[in-house]
């Protein structure tokens, strides 16, 4: 699914007009009614709902809202915040409608205009949508921060009034904070930002029927990957193929202390359907993997206690795997430095890179142009961080991320709420599975697992990646059903994964 910005949005209602054609008032009574349809599967008609409208489209929406809702016998009150002396067209219209049919609108111009919202009350916030061209102010600002005070439910019609639709907020913007917002057709760009979260609640789209031929081709380096997308991407699995049609993936992983991520990672591997494994840990692990994982082979590496490559077990090089893995555990030793540094000129397909792989990746920085093009590395924001430099907001984030991604043509996963997968053509993927439950010890090493499997099987890198994600995710959606988001560990991540 497609995330657009405001002046493509406001081009796809414009090109709804022309093409459907309708005419404005009644797409916006359409919009009405579709966000009426969701209200009143949630509220029950005896909810006292208190809508505060603004002068432009937004309000119009709320306007046209409020007749709807009155129509199906909601106690309603109406305000309108007269922020401006001039309404929009389609605002006029809708007032003039509704004032036929309702005793009294109120009209808030200064802040003792303002009602006072019970905690048993819902408001519907139909003030600013994504027409916000500057910060709220005044009255409105007033009225916005009433409104974040009391302790009622708050529903914003299509974005939450002070909040841009796709640029940074300033901390200091005044912006409704809504339980839920329900928002026309695509989501916004804004709602994936996570420091957005209190300013967005609980997002729903639903379907105004805008123009599909602008949408399917309108540009944008923006996606919103839903579960019909990734399962797509599912390879179907022939029914004659053995083992070896799936790859045999080397994992590089673990460190004494940490061969727990070795285990985690090379499970997650096995449960994603690569065809062999190959884990290659410190011989401290060796009994541990072959007791956790006794599925994987298991090449103990010369050294105790860090990766060095070096085993007295003879394999193939690296470079002959299907794929080969790396992080999970690793530390940053010297000796696991100089085993990375000899890698990766001698790999050509993408690889997987996470954790300290990573961190030792941004201590030497020259080794990122030796990375094989199209591998996958999978920071979590501080990873990032030391991989690229700080970052002021979400959106300065995401030119870095795109930026990255295009330099070293490679597939950056950044983990996290709505986790961004950047693709070296410069788009983003954002996912829609996961929860806070995954923020816990070890779910990253079963990511950098599952990522590994599903190059292994010949998935290209970007699917893999936006697969890989989803599928993760909704593992630990899964998990956090059995378990409680508090509860779940990453092992039950690992056994949550299904791919179907
Ligand atoms: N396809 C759709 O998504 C549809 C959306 N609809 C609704 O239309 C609004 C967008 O309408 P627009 O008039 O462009 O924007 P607003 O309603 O937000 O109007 C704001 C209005 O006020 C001015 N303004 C901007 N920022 C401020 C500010 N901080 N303080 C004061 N005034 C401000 C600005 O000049 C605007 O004109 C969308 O959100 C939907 O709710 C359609 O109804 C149906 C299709
Ligand atoms: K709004």
């Amino acid at each position: 699914m497609k995330i657009l910005n405001a002046d493509q949005i406001r081009a796809l209602d414009k090109s709804t007009i022309q093409n459907e054609p309708i005419a404005p008032i009644n797409l916006m009574e359409r919009a009405a009614l579709a966000f009426v349809d969701w209200f009143v599967d949630r509220f029950p008609n005896t909810t006292s709902t208190k809508i505060f409208c603004g002068l432009g489209n937004n309000g119009g929406d709320g306007l046209a809202i409020a007749r709807l809702l009155l129509e199906r016998d909601y106690p309603i009150d109406v305000y309108v915040v007269r922020y401006a002396p001039r309404e929009s067209d389609d605002f006029m219209h809708n007032h003039r409608r509704l004032k036929l049919v309702i005793e009294r609108i109120h009209y808030v111009e200064l802040t003792e205009d303002i009602p006072a919202i019970r905690h048993n009350e819902v408001v519907i916030d139909a003030i600013l949508g994504s027409g916000l061209s500057r910060p709220a102010e005044g009255i409105i600002k007033d009225t916005i921060g009433a409104i974040n005070r009391a302790p009622a439910t708050v529903v914003s019609v299509d974005i939450a009034s002070g909040l841009y639709t796709d640029q940074a907020n300033s901390q200091a913007d005044t912006i409704i904070e809504p339980d839920y917002t329900v928002t026309f057709q695509l989501p916004k760009l804004a709602f994936v930002m996570p420091k957005n979260g209190r300013y967005v609640g609980e997002w729903h789209l639903v379907d105004i029927r805008l123009h599909k031929r602008y949408i399917d081709h309108a540009p944008t380096p923006y996606y919103y990957t839903q579960p019909k997308d990734a399962r797509l991407l599912l390879h179907k699995r022939e029914r004659f193929s053995n083992k070896g049609s799936f790859g045999h993936a080397l994992l590089l992983a673990g460190s004494y202390g940490k061969i727990g991520a070795a285990v985690l990672s090379a499970r997650a591997c096995l449960r994603s359907g690569v065809g062999l494994l190959t884990v290659h840990a410190p011989s401290c692990g060796y009994t541990t993997l072959q007791t956790a994982v006794p599925e994987a082979m298991c090449r103990p590496d010369s050294n105790e206690r860090m990766l060095t490559g070096q085993s007295e077990v003879d394999t193939p090089p690296p470079a002959d795997y299907s794929t080969v893995g790396i992080g999970p555990g690793i530390g940053k030793a010297p000796e696991t430095l100089a085993m990375l540094r000899d890698l990766l000129p001698t790999l050509t397909k993408p690889m997987v890179v996470d954790a300290d792989a990573l961190n030792l990746l941004s201590e030497n920085r020259e080794l990122l142009d030796k990375l094989p093009k199209y591998s996958i590395l999978t920071p979590h924001p501080k990873e990032f961080e030391r991989l690229t430099q700080t970052w002021k907001d979400d959106y300065q984030k995401l030119e870095l991320l795109r930026n990255f991604a295009k330099k070293y043509k490679v597939v950056v996963v950044l983990k996290g709420a709505y986790s961004a997968v950047a693709t070296p053509d410069g788009d983003i993927h954002f996912n829609s599975t996961g929860n806070p439950g995954l923020s816990t010890g070890g779910t990253g090493d079963v990511l950098t697992g599952v990522l590994t499997a599903l190059l292994a099987q010949g998935y290209d890198p970007i699917e893999a990646a936006v697969l890989g994600v989803f599928f993760h995710g909704l593992a630990g959606d899964r998990a956090a059903e059995q378990r409680g988001p508090i509860g779940m560990t990453a092992s039950d991540v690992v056994d949550a994964l299904r791919w179907e």
